[in-house]
């Protein structure tokens, strides 16, 4: 048995922690899996190599508006794949060897394996070979992460499906895929295959695609989305079976009876969920709430004193922006116990990177409604706008919602191209505490970009006082 004076669990976020200024710590960091986590390997990283990749594909199809006429004429999906693979790789091989071999770490052991707690502060870590190392630590930071969620469906792991650990590394691209989901995944995932050519069908239970944003946003998306892709809403997907030509048929339900959707390939995509149960935190004394996560203070600390615990292994949001705010706040609250500082979760966006893109932050006029907070509500839309007009769009909209009484913005939600880039003033407004009058006239909105459209739905707030 080795003690430590800090042992990280989870190489996502939990890697970033570590730097000079804890050379003095006898540390280790235990990985189960590919160093670097999931945003690297397998989530941000590759699927927005992925989408900026459909997004050059898809602009054929609508280049005529503009009088220009553009064929698609292939795609090379193998060099597509390698191209995303052959970047991210070596980032997290390079990564893993700076941890183990680089004389920055010379404080730093890397055992690779699953860390399991079997007592307090007491970790049995199980390589792949079986083989177990004990190691025990005064402190922890636990960043363990999470995974797909893969329903119980009849047939379907005897059929074979993919999720997005590995539905990017297709050998070949499938003539048909079918999505069983309706969320984030399902949204990005849509846009990328159906823009290299697969016929898509995405399967929700719900009956709105993207169901947790405002519901105007999710309306307009499922709308745009039922015009590109075969949806089923309100269907339920209850077996799988793989015939012999290779193609698996799904069986569904709905309101209107059983249904059959034969696809090729199969992308599960119904959510994540934290990988506490491989942790077992109780055995350290640490809570887990009904969700399976850990439970942590606004310090990120959990129950028992010493052991911190980050990202999607403790947070509902499930954003990389959010396990790095966390990291950073575990970081200072280890190097700084006596001083320690809280994470903020005031104002936390969001955007789906599909077609088109979607943002977020704060309260949706659902929220809003069901909370009593008091609202009123600013639209604009890109086709009221220069650049939205040279870009043809028609669909495309901002909505904010602000307090009537200070102007304060509550939430925001934009649905159009680079959606995720024009919310960002949104945010720094409401971080910053600025008031929608101040926002839309205290400064100047370069003319005629896209941020105009925060311009005119900040201007379009009927405030009680403007
Ligand atoms: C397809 C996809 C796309 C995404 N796109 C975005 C995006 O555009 N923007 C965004 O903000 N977020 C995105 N996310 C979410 C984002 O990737 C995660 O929120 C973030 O990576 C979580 O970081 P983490 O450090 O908490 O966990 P992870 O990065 O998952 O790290 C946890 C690590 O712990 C290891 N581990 C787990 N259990 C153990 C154990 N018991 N012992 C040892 N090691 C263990 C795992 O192998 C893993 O390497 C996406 C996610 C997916 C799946
Ligand atoms: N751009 C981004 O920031 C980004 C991109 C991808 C993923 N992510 C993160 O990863 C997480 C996981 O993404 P996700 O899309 O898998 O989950 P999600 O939570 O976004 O959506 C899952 C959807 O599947 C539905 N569902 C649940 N069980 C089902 C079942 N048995 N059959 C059919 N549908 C079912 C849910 O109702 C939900 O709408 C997200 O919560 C998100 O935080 C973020």
């Amino acid at each position: 048995m080795t003690h430590y004076d800090l042992v990280i669990v989870g190489t996502g976020s939990g890697n970033s922690i570590l730097d000079h200024r804890f050379a003095d710590l006898k540390t280790a960091i235990v990985e189960r899996g590919t160093f670097g986590g999931t945003c690297l390997n397998v989530g941000c990283i590759p699927t927005k190599m992925f989408v900026h990749t459909a997004d050059v594909a898809a602009t054929p199809a609508h280049s005529a508006r503009f009088g220009v006429d553009e064929q698609l004429t292939g795609v090379r999906w193998a060099d597509i794949r390698d191209r995303v693979f052959g970047r991210i790789d070596p980032i997290a091989a390079g990564g893993a060897q700076y941890r183990r071999q680089h004389a920055d770490n010379a404080n730093v052991t890397v055992y690779d394996g699953t860390g399991r707690f079997t007592a307090t502060k007491e970790l049995t870590v199980t390589g792949a070979d079986g083989q177990t190392r004990v190691i025990t630590a005064d402190r922890f930071v636990l960043a363990a992460g999470s995974r797909p969620i893969v329903p119980f469906v009849p047939g379907l792991t005897e059929a074979g499906f993919h999720t997005s650990d590995t539905v990017m590394r297709l050998e070949r691209l499938p003539a048909r895929l079918g999505i069983i989901g309706s969320g984030f995944v399902a949204a990005e995932f849509a846009h990328v295959f159906s823009s290299l050519g697969v016929e898509v069908t995405l399967i929700a239970r719900s009956a709105l695609l993207l169901r947790r944003e405002d519901t105007e946003v999710a309306t307009r998306y499922t709308d745009l989305a039922t015009a590109a892709y075969d949806v089923r809403l309100l269907h339920e997907t209850i077996g799988a079976v793989r015939r012999d030509d290779g193609s698996v048929a799904l069986t569904t339900l709905s309101p209107a009876g059983a249904d059959e959707v034969v696809v090729d390939e199969v992308l599960v995509a119904v959510g994540r969920q934290p990988n506490s149960d491989l942790l077992d935190p109780a055995a350290t004394g640490v809570e887990v709430d009904q969700d399976g996560r850990v439970v942590v203070d606004a310090h990120q600390q959990t129950a028992v004193e010493g052991i911190y615990a980050l990202g999607d292994l403790s947070s509902k949001y499930q954003l990389k922006h959010v396990a790095n705010h966390e990291a950073r706040v575990v970081q200072h609250n280890l190097l700084h116990p006596d001083d320690p500082i809280e994470s903020d979760h005031r104002f936390v966006p969001a955007a789906v990177f599909g077609s088109p893109q979607i943002a977020s932050v704060g309260l949706t006029e659902e929220q809003a409604r069901e909370q009593q907070v008091p609202y009123v509500v600013g639209r604009a839309e890109y086709a009221g706008i220069a650049y939205g007009w040279a870009m043809e769009n028609t669909t495309g909209f901002a909505k904010l919602l602000a307090d009537p009484a200070t102007g304060l913005l509550i939430g925001a939600h934009l649905i159009g191209p680079h959606a995720s880039t024009i919310l960002q003033p949104v945010i720094q407004a409401m971080s910053f505490g600025l008031d929608a009058h101040t926002m839309a006239r205290g400064q100047y909105w370069i003319h005629p970009a896209l941020p105009e459209l925060i311009e005119n739905a900040l201007l379009n707030l009927p405030l009680d006082r403007s």
